[in-house]
């Protein structure tokens, strides 16, 4: 297994956002996180890239406990993310966003920055071949000198997931990477994450629209209340009595977009 999270649990004062929670991610698949609004989605995703910190249970990558690894480390470790909201500086162009993701691969340190010594040139060379090889990945390399803010919702999306993949990264985590954007442009998106499975990385996703999950998801964990009620197939998940009821029982239903 690449990954495979026990008992973890991350409390908020006397909130349980993520109670006892067993998971497994097998490599070269599509694993697919829903819930309600709240249901622990999220926390789930910090906790596994070492934003938060569990408050109990833990988490083997390849064999190594990563429990308590920072997310500095998670990242050199194959583990990327992008972010529910895209954390894109928006005044600057698409190139200089996604550049920023190669330098978790470089090794050259301040001072070779402020003396720009060969090293330092010779990976800013690289890191520019990998975010121009990315951007081209995700069909963005006719806009790589446009500011973000002047970029779609969907073309930021395309950004923040060719950030995350010029880290070179095995595990690829995705927050809602289909939130506010057409159904048009959600097919197109779930070709572009099924190419980057094909291309090797395995991914896991975080998302609300069903239909999306139900063509792309080879295994769906299900959270409510920050538990797992269920985990199958998308064929066993759409059958499934307790899934049935978290949603109905929620106030929100199921985006059908
Ligand atoms: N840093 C925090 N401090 C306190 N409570 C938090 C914190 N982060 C999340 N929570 C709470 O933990 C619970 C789970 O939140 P989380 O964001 O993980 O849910 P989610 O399933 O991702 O929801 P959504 O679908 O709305 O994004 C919520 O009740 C939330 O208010």
């Amino acid at each position: 297994m690449m990954l495979t999270i026990n008992g973890l649990t991350k409390s908020f004062g006397g909130l349980t956002a993520v109670n006892e929670v067993d998971a497994v991610i097998e490599k070269g698949t599509i694993t697919a996180v829903i819930g309600p609004n709240g249901a622990g989605k999220s926390t789930f995703f910090h906790l596994i890239s070492g934003f938060h910190q569990p408050t109990k249970g833990s988490i083997q990558y390849n064999g190594s406990d990563i429990t308590k690894t920072p997310p500095h480390k998670t990242a050199a470790l194959g583990i990327s993310r992008t972010f529910q909201t895209t954390h894109l500086f928006e005044q600057s162009t698409v190139i200089d966003n996604v550049l920023i993701g190669h330098r978790v691969r470089t090794k050259a340190t301040i001072i070779d920055a402020i003396f720009r010594t060969k090293r330092e040139k010779n990976e800013e060379k690289k890191c520019y071949e990998k975010a121009r090889e990315m951007l081209d990945f995700v069909g963005l390399s006719h806009l790589e000198n446009n500011p973000v803010h002047s970029i779609t919702q969907e073309e930021q999306k395309r950004t923040a997931i060719a950030l995350a993949l010029a880290t070179d990264p095995e595990l690829l985590l995705l927050d809602e990477p289909a939130a506010g954007i057409n159904p048009d442009e959600t097919i197109e998106l779930a070709s572009l994450i099924k190419k980057i499975v094909r291309n090797g990385v395995t991914v896991c996703l975080i998302e609300h629209k069903m239909p999306m999950i139900m063509s792309l998801a080879d295994h769906i964990i299900v959270l409510n209340h920050g538990s797992k009620i269920a985990e199958g197939t998308p064929e066993e998940i759409k059958n499934n009595p307790e899934v049935i009821k978290a949603y109905l029982g929620g106030e929100e239903n199921v985006e059908t977009g």
